[in-house]
């Protein structure tokens, strides 16, 4: 996030049009997460594997035929929805996203599932540590934004308790511990089927000083917020 991401990628589009794109976008996402893992978990012959490699060259070359240089930020429809499809956790185009799908309440009680294959394996059959503290960073940073204070991470501490195990579904949480002003700190974590917690975050976010003068004066309870109501554990589990 950068001054300046909030361009519109056309100054009025065609809503049927642009849902036609975006099928296409993220279809198109789908198939390269599918090569990817085959990629990984592939086990044909050597000349199988070079022949594939000129194929996929092949097609590089045809989508960047017409291609930007730069790369998405986060792009605004002319009727106001922002579209993040270049974010590496939940982008639906880009294929290195899992993608996640972040949902949450007013309050910044954020959630969202959790489920690894091979290209993300760090430990024998576990989550790389890396990609763990990534997906607490999106989920986590998406409670401030949902109240209205979109920050950039200053610090993220992350504990990794059990090893997150590949091919499980885990749920992801993040909630709001405290509000100052342009700084929220948000805590979250990652239980398994169990409910056993396998890592757990505690970050704080900052408006940054470029994006201020976008949100207006902060109160330190924005949305609502009390942050005396919010310095809690977390929402119950379910
Ligand atoms: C659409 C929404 C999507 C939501 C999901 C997003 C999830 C993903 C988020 C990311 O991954 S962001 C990418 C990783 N993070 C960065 O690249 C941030 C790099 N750092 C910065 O840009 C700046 O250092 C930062 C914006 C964090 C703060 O700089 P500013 O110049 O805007 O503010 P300033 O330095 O004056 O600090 C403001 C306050 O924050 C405090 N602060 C800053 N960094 C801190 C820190 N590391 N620890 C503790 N406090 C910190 C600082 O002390 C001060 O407190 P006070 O107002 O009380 O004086």
């Amino acid at each position: 996030m950068t001054d300046g991401a909030f361009a519109s990628p056309a100054a009025v589009e065609d809503p049927d049009a642009l849902a036609v794109t975006e099928q296409a976008q993220g279809d198109l996402a789908e198939s390269l997460r599918e090569l990817v893992d085959a990629c990984v978990r592939t086990r044909v012959d050597d000349g199988t594997l070079m022949a594939v490699a000129q194929e996929v060259r092949t097609l590089t070359q045809r989508l960047l035929a017409r291609a930007q240089s730069d790369p998405l930020g986060i792009e605004a429809t002319s009727d106001g929805r922002l579209r993040d499809h270049g974010n590496p956790m939940v982008g639906m185009r880009n294929p290195i996203a899992p993608p996640l799908a972040v949902t949450g309440d007013a309050d910044g009680t954020m959630s969202a599932s959790l489920c690894l294959g091979a290209a993300y394996e760090g430990p024998p059959g576990c989550v790389h540590g890396g990609m763990v503290a990534a997906v607490l960073d999106q989920v986590v940073g998406s409670a401030p934004a949902m109240i209205g204070r979109p920050g950039l991470t200053a610090y993220l501490n992350t504990s990794y308790r059990r090893p997150t195990v590949l091919g499980t579904e885990h749920v992801v949480r993040g909630w709001i511990e405290e509000v100052d002003g342009w700084k929220v700190r948000a805590r979250g974590d990652i239980r398994d089927p169990q409910g056993r917690v396998t890592a757990e975050a505690d970050a704080l976010f900052v408006v940054p000083r470029w994006a201020r003068e976008h949100l207006g004066t902060p109160t330190g309870d924005a949305a609502g917020i009390d942050p005396a109501d919010t310095a809690t554990q977390g929402p119950a589990t379910s």
